[in-house]
């Protein structure tokens, strides 16, 4: 299979989703401006449609704490396709290719990081909380919006120059996902960017990170 051939899954057809896998390397893909438009303009589409079943709860888990609760888009497979569509979409704009790795966070990284990784093509890997793992690991501390928590990575889940988007529900302050960038580097991987369903764009979670950051969904809150 030459290095630039886009395989179509044949199961695309029969579950209405197109899934698309490029052999081309994380760094050789190229999209027209057209394509990025439709792209574009699908994923906004889809966003607009799952984003509905996002419920906001406030003062949880905290005083002050506005909650955005995601998971009842998983209780329609509807908004669930969606989703994963919208993420798809994003990673396609990106024009970086097929991940080698898909990294999630423990635990809502977990709800769209195999689905996504199976789509692409990619690995997943996991980052986890303290103590749930075993093996060789890499561990970092951070501090998120409502407290200080561990995250372990399996030394050997990601090989050196690998290729790796970090996914996860969303970005608050920012820590989480800096954390999980850290242990990315500690394994050797190269981090292409950070994809997230909601960015509390006023805690300025992104300053924290050094790879791009893409947000399907915005919140002032
Ligand atoms: O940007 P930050 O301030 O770090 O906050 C964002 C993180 O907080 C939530 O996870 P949480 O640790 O609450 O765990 P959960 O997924 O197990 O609910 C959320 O799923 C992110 O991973
Ligand atoms: N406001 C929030 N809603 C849902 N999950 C979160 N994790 C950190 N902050 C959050």
């Amino acid at each position: 299979m030459s290095n630039s051939t886009v395989v179509t899954d044949p199961a695309a057809d029969q579950n209405g989703s197109s899934r698309l896998k490029s052999d081309a390397p994380a760094s050789t893909s190229k999209l027209s401006s057209n394509e990025i438009e439709a792209i574009q303009r699908e994923r906004k589409e889809k966003t607009e449609y799952f984003r509905q079943a996002i419920s906001q709860t406030p003062d949880f888990p905290k005083p002050g704490i506005l909650f955005e609760d995601i998971f009842p888009i998983f209780t329609s497979p509807s908004h669930h396709e969606a989703l994963i569509r919208a993420y798809e979409l994003q990673i396609q704009e990106l024009g970086v290719g097929t991940p080698d790795v898909i990294v999630g966070l423990d635990a809502r990284g977990f709800l769209i990081g195999p689905t996504l990784a199976l789509r692409a093509g990619s690995k997943f890997v996991p980052v986890r909380k303290a103590g749930k793992l075993p093996g060789k690991l890499e561990t970092v501390t951070y501090e998120k919006e409502y407290g200080a928590d561990t995250f372990a990575i399996q030394t050997a889940s990601i090989k050196p120059s690998d290729k790796v988007l970090v996914v996860d529900d969303l970005i608050a302050t920012g820590g989480s996902a800096a954390a999980a960038g850290e242990l990315v580097k500690k394994c050797g991987g190269q981090l292409l960017g950070y994809v997230f369903i909601i960015e509390l764009v006023g805690l300025k979670g992104r300053d924290k990170l050094d790879a791009p950051v893409y947000t399907l969904i915005e919140s002032q809150a």
